[in-house]
């Protein structure tokens, strides 16, 4: 364990040690004070404004189970404000098992966890499955998403940018330039896509991307540049023809995600594309199954050619199971990567069986590099601390206060440019780390 109990408050997170609310200058503490409480608001909010309709599509039963929802979700907010303990979660799914012994396991090590004094992963990761928890426990909302409103929203946002990218697409499918340039622009392009996710903009969704798409001036921005040898790793034989994409936000980000399968499989650098989502609603944005299938329709009913050609290319791709969505529970845990062994062996073999694993997301790095505050220097390969599943690539824009893997004097120099370089999303990194055998 780190040192947190040992340090007074007030403080930057220390090296070496999990980001936490502990230290009042850090983004957790931000995002437990002021993030956390809004995105319960919000939620809160959408559901009264949207009361009627939720009724209308989930039954009259739903009525009085809604009210109880939205005071669980007001209680929960309370407990953040006055730093209440966690307490255990109810239900009999496999996850509610895990995080009970997760908090049971922390208890030994701090006294009473909490909001402020816990790993930031499992302060914000608890938050969203206690969200979960209050629709889980009802008869009618059970299959409920809150932030379905914020996910529609996000959509319509993205449709000019969604038909600029799908021409280019179209067009580099159909012509035979150079792969490995196409393929390294779509990259940089997916990168962006995660831009602007729900949960940093507090669930309000912005056009950020469509002001901001000077693709060129946006790759100045990327921190660490491993495009090269992701290009090598899909583009030279291996014994896999398996790509694992582990998804993060619906709307723009998975849209550039499946132009990017759409490329690998027509140019046959892969036979298959195994798409990696949710189980329940997540950080606001996050892709669930659902989501895949509702943005395949609205794609299909748009009227644009070319919005309606991509829905159809890969409406075939997944019937014909060239492209397959699949769930693990273990994705929503508030567990680095580290400890999937432990926790899910399976699922480490099945990763281990893809010639790629792309992770996609602010999240998902926080979870790679074990939610700590390293060196920025630290190589890519020693922040993993053992977790090779197989060969890894990162595309992440900085939402949180964690980096490895860049060059000496790069986080002073950025830094100088921007104060708040590490969480705006304006910077980004596309890192790499091949398979690394421990003999
Ligand atoms: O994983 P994503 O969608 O890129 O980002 C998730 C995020 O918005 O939520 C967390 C803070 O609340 C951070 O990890 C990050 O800022
Ligand atoms: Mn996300």
């Amino acid at each position: 364990m780190d040192q947190r109990c040992a340090v007074g408050l007030d403080l930057r997170t220390p090296l070496n040690v999990s980001l936490s609310a502990f230290y009042r200058r850090s983004f957790a503490y931000h995002t437990v004070q002021k993030r956390m409480p809004v995105i319960l608001t919000q939620t809160i909010d959408i559901l009264v404004r949207t009361k009627e309709n939720i009724i209308k599509t989930y039954g009259e039963d739903a009525r009085e189970e809604l009210k109880g929802v939205i005071g669980e979700l007001s209680k929960l907010k309370y407990e953040i404000q006055t730093n209440k303990p966690f307490r255990k979660l109810i239900g009999d799914n496999w996850d509610v098992e895990q995080y009970n012994k997760y908090l049971e396991h922390q208890s030994v090590i701090i006294e009473h966890p909490n909001f402020y004094n816990s790993i930031w992963l499992h302060s914000e990761c608890y938050m969203y499955r206690r969200m979960r928890e209050a629709f889980e426990l009802t008869n009618n909302l059970k299959d409920m998403d809150p932030f379905e409103t914020q996910k529609v929203q996000s959509y319509n946002t993205a449709k000019i940018l969604m038909e600029q990218l799908g021409n280019y697409l179209l067009n580099i499918l159909e012509k035979d330039g150079d792969k490995k340039t196409e393929f390294i622009q779509l990259l940089k392009l997916n990168l962006w896509g995660n831009k602007c996710d729900l949960s940093i903009t507090n669930g309000v969704v912005s056009n950020d991307m469509e002001q901001s798409h000077e693709l060129e001036a946006l790759n100045t921005n990327i921190l660490c540049d491993h495009s090269e040898n992701v290009w090598n790793a899909i583009s030279t034989d291996t014994q896999s023809e398996i790509i694992d994409i582990v998804l993060d936000n619906a709307g723009y980000e998975l849209y550039t995600d499946l132009c990017l399968a759409d490329f690998v499989i027509t140019n046959k650098y892969a036979t298959k594309i195994r798409f990696y989502v949710k189980t329940i609603p997540w950080f606001i944005s996050d892709v669930l199954t659902k989501d895949i299938n509702w943005t395949l329709t609205q794609l299909n009913a748009s009227d644009n050619p070319t919005l309606r050609k991509l829905s159809q290319r890969w409406s075939n791709y997944l019937d014909s199971k060239i492209w397959t969505v699949e769930e693990h529970d273990f994705w929503t845990l508030p567990v680095s990567y580290t400890e999937m062994i432990s926790y899910d062996v399976e699922l480490y073999r099945k990763l281990s069986d893809a010639k790629l694993v792309v992770f996609k997301g602010d999240l998902n790095y926080r979870k790679l590099f074990g939610e700590k505050n390293w060196s920025p220097e630290t190589p890519v390969e020693e922040a993993l601390q053992g977790f090779h599943p197989s060969r890894l690539c990162s595309l992440r824009t900085l939402k949180a206060d964690i980096i490895c893997g860049l060059k000496e004097g790069l986080a002073e120099m950025t830094a100088a440019k921007s104060e708040d370089w590490l969480i705006t999303g304006n910077y980004g990194v596309i890192q790499y780390c091949d398979k690394v055998v421990i003999v």
